[in-house]
């Protein structure tokens, strides 16, 4: 609606529930030639500007595998467990372990995905593990869930150059970013 009035749009993640939402959007972005955007917050902290540079460097070599944690208590609130709604563990925080994943291996699409976890009594996903992997055995292991909120959000980074490793290792210190 609002682009359709030629307003440009910073949209809260989740941009939408689904690929067909994402494609609509996309669409009508380009239709009212405006801006459309996802609101990661994440995406700006300085911490992931500082890793940014250094994969866009190589500095440290390729990267091989990715994990990212992170678990808000929301089981309280509604639009976290309501289907219609768009609840669910993925779309509400999973998200932000996916994108960090994205980022680390540069939006490259993975050669598979796989995905295990337990639904909440509402039928939206409560715990889920994903396992996205990509060619040359490089891979993406985001966990969320929607009841710990004493765990601190991390992701961690492997990399490999040559016959050395090292690792990139990042914890929030507040249990809810
Ligand atoms: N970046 C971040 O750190 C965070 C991002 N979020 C994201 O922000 C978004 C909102 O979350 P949150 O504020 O917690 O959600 P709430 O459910 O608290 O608030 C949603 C608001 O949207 C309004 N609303 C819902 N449906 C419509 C509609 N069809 N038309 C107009 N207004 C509508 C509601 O109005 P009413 O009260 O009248 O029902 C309410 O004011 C989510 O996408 C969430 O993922 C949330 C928390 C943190
Ligand atoms: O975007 C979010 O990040 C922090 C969470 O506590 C919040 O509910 C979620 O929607």
């Amino acid at each position: 609606m609002c682009m359709e009035k030629g307003k440009n749009v910073l949209c809260e993640k989740p941009l939408a529930m689904n690929l067909t939402e994402v494609n609509e959007l996309i669409s009508a972005a380009r239709k009212h030639n405006v801006f459309l955007m996802e609101a990661f917050w994440s995406r700006f902290f300085p911490v992931y500007e500082k890793i940014r540079s250094l994969l866009n460097q190589k500095a440290l070599g390729e990267v091989k595998i990715v994990r990212a944690e992170f678990g808000v208590n929301l089981l309280h609130v509604p639009r976290s467990v309501e289907k219609e709604l768009g609840g669910g563990a993925l779309l509400d925080i999973g998200c932000y372990c996916i994108q960090f994943a994205l980022m680390a291996f540069g939006g490259e699409k993975p050669e598979s995905i796989t995905a295990k976890g337990f639904l909440h009594e509402t039928g939206v996903d409560e715990t889920v593990t994903v396992i996205l992997q990509y060619s040359g055995k490089r891979q993406a292991v985001p966990n969320l869930h929607l009841f710990d909120s004493n765990a601190k959000p991390s992701c961690d980074m492997w990399h490999k150059r040559n016959d050395s490793d090292s690792f990139i290792h990042v914890v929030s210190n507040n249990n809810n970013s």
